[in-house]
């Protein structure tokens, strides 16, 4: 008898599981709109010339295949942290940012949940947004957090649940760990306005939450960095100490590099420095240090004032894509074919996604009959649709809401 047979086959992975799907499928129609991965025009990949630039300036540099520190390229750790915080954050002014390399967002999230659930002294209860990013969930319990959840979406007005948010995180234990997502929300492109996240800002500091940003689409949702970065530099403004997981998967294209930070904000000098040495306690053993390649291209972008320039340009092209075919679907949808319901929200949306609001059986209809591929819970990634295929998805909702 093996000593695996007790090994069960788990369920595939809810977002990773429908690009295999749709790779199994031959048919020529097929359109992928499951993964949150930036596709062109032509439905291709996309290499940011930026950051292909910068991959040649660190190749022509023949940089050594040394080991990195644990917590990283000091470099790029220092200038991920401008990006996310500004020039005139005081903490960061202060050198009072603990900051590690991490292996993209997935592992600055991880990182940060294992150090929350050793040094957090106030709560083992973490808050995520319902729905929120699928991974988040298994994530958070392995760190050893009790994972729980705030309102965050109204289905009957497609929106967010602002009543709703305000009451859970009111309701919630002094001192509970609150996940945010800074900008471009999955799955719902739905975001706080500024005022309301001055409104949740309040709520936080009155009931002494601890908020912890996920920002792993700066730049990607609105086209603009800065205001992307809205609610993290506000929440550091109005004296709240955060912890933050960037990743450059998506804004620079790094998906498979795994490039990303994590950081909190501490008291002072010292205090970061010991924040460091329990980060690194964690890292070493969990895998030693991060790969080099990726952040060194990262770097070679934030570092250099003409690259940088000219990939945040890229990044509003993207953003700007993105944007236009969110108006062309509401046209086909609203206009053209007069599908039935209220598809306004496909506009008022922002950032990668679009909560389709489609129920599990129309997205598993779409999926079968016409090899449209989408999340269970209807999200689709705007990105896969494009000139060539927007017409042939809008005429297949049509199909399926009717
Ligand atoms: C909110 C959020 N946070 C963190 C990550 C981690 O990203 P990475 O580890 O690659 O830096 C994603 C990516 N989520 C997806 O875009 C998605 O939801 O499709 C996809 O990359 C994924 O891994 O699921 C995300 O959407």
């Amino acid at each position: 008898l093996s000593v695996w047979s007790n090994v069960q086959a788990g369920p595939p992975d809810a977002i990773l599981g429908i690009t295999e799907a749709f790779k199994a499928d031959k048919d020529p129609r097929k359109i992928n709109l499951g993964v949150g991965a930036y596709r062109d025009e032509n439905g291709k990949p996309y290499i940011l010339p930026s950051v292909q630039k910068a991959e040649e300036i660190v190749l022509a540099s023949v940089p050594n295949k040394e080991y990195l520190p644990i917590t990283g390229l000091p470099e790029f750790t220092r200038n991920a942290a401008l990006l996310a915080y500004g020039t005139e954050s005081t903490p960061l002014k202060e050198g009072a940012v603990a900051v590690t390399q991490s292996i993209s967002g997935t592992g600055a999230l991880r990182i940060g949940g294992e150090f929350l659930a050793r040094h957090y002294p106030k709560s083992k209860d973490i808050f995520l947004p319902a729905p929120t990013w699928g991974n988040h969930i298994p994530l958070f319990r392995d760190s050893g957090l009790n994972v729980r959840s705030y309102r965050y979406f109204n289905k009957e007005t497609v929106g967010l649940d602002f009543a709703g948010l305000k009451a859970d995180l009111e309701a919630a234990p002094e001192g509970a760990i609150v996940l945010l997502h800074a900008c471009a929300h999955n799955p719902t492109g739905i975001d706080p306005t500024p005022e309301q996240w001055a409104q949740i800002s309040d709520i936080v500091k009155e009931k002494k939450l601890f908020p912890f940003f996920d920002m792993a689409y700066q730049g990607f949702a609105s086209g603009s960095t800065t205001k992307d970065a809205f609610a993290v530099r506000h929440f550091v403004e109005q004296g709240h100490q955060v912890a933050l997981s960037q990743s450059f998967a998506k804004n620079m294209g790094l998906y498979g590099e795994r490039v990303g930070a994590f950081s909190v904000t501490t008291a002072d000098a010292a205090e970061k420095a010991r924040v460091d040495s329990q980060l690194k306690i964690i890292i070493r053993p969990m895998y030693s240090n991060p790969p080099v390649n990726g952040a060194r291209i990262a770097n070679a972008i934030l570092s250099n004032a003409d690259l940088y320039t000219q990939w945040e340009s890229e990044v509003k092209g993207m953003a700007d894509r993105i944007i236009s075919m969110r108006e062309k679907l509401y046209n086909s949808l609203q206009k053209e074919l007069n599908t039935p319901g209220e598809w306004g929200h496909i506009k008022s949306q922002i950032g990668m996604f679009s909560f389709t609001g489609l129920n599990p059986s129309q997205t598993k209809a779409l999926a079968e009959k016409a090899h449209v591929y989408m999340t269970h819970d209807g999200r689709i990634s705007m990105a896969g649709l494009n000139g060539g295929n927007i017409e042939y998805f809008a005429q297949s909702v049509d199909k399926a809401v009717r």
